[in-house]
């Protein structure tokens, strides 16, 4: 029986019934921020469409799918970091958030507009990416999420523009709970940057396929998830 075998950025993948290979694109992201912001909040709702309005404490899972992207099978993995590690800057992170850096190859850093605080962790956690990939550049996305909640706005829109410009990032303001299309359209865009950079760099070590992962694909948390989604007391937050 003929095995999967790595190939630059693509996975081959025998056929079955012909012993041919298949190649499956590999991409790996990394949402990160401090703890309420909306990470687990944007991922659900990119990979289910969905918005749940309550989750438990998220310890670090990891979301595979495999997905076409622009006519090529594609595996996607996207990890949740923990948000409850705060990054400083000049103090080494903990060692899930080192983890998640180390293996991904693009990160949407994302903090809430309520929150000033989580603002001031992106760019630590920023210099933390560019520290430990200093020989790549691999693709940031700053998400300021929450964007529905304006009464209680702590971070001005041009707060966030002003701060993606020094450090040379994308940055862009979402809500969650009312914009699917928008969480989606980052996820997509991060996906064509990583896959960019790739294209550019065919010869380029795998850091993460020799890395451990940060935690096995959670398909069952997926689907609690959607049996929650799907349960009256959620229901009622749930936009279509
Ligand atoms: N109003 C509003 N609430 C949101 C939005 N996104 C997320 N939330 C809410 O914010 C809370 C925290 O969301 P989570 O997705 O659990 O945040 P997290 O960053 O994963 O938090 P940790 O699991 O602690 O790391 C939840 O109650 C969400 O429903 C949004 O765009 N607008």
């Amino acid at each position: 029986m003929r095995l999967p075998i790595m190939s630059g950025n693509f996975l081959l993948a025998p056929i079955p019934e012909t012993g041919d290979y298949f190649t499956v694109r590999d991409i790996r992201m990394a949402v990160m921020g401090t703890s309420g912001v909306g990470k687990t909040a944007m991922i659900v709702r990119f990979l289910t469409k969905r918005f749940i309005g309550d989750y438990e404490a998220n310890t670090g899972n990891l979301y595979s799918r495999l997905v076409v992207m622009e006519g090529e099978q594609t595996s996607l993995h996207i990890q949740d970091t923990p948000g409850c590690i705060q990054v400083e800057e000049n103090v080494s992170p903990a060692a899930e958030v080192l983890r998640s850096v180390q293996w991904a190859e693009g990160f949407l850093l994302v903090y809430s507009v309520t929150d000033y605080m989580s603002y001031q962790c992106i760019r630590p956690l920023y210099h933390q990416i560019r520290k430990v990939h200093s020989d790549s550049k691999f693709p940031v996305i700053i998400v300021a999420n929450k964007g529905d909640l304006l009464h209680v706005r702590q971070v001005p829109s041009d707060a966030g523009l002003q701060m993606a410009n020094e450090l040379g990032c994308s940055f862009v303001e979402i809500s969650t709970s009312e914009n699917c299309q928008d969480v989606c359209d980052v996820f997509q865009h991060l996906c064509k940057e990583i896959t960019k950079l790739q294209a550019a760099n065919p010869g380029e070590k795998r850091r993460g396929s020799i890395m451990p992962r940060p935690k096995s694909p959670n398909m069952q948390d997926l689907k609690r998830r959607f049996k929650q989604a799907l349960s009256p007391k959620v229901k009622a937050s749930t936009v279509a």
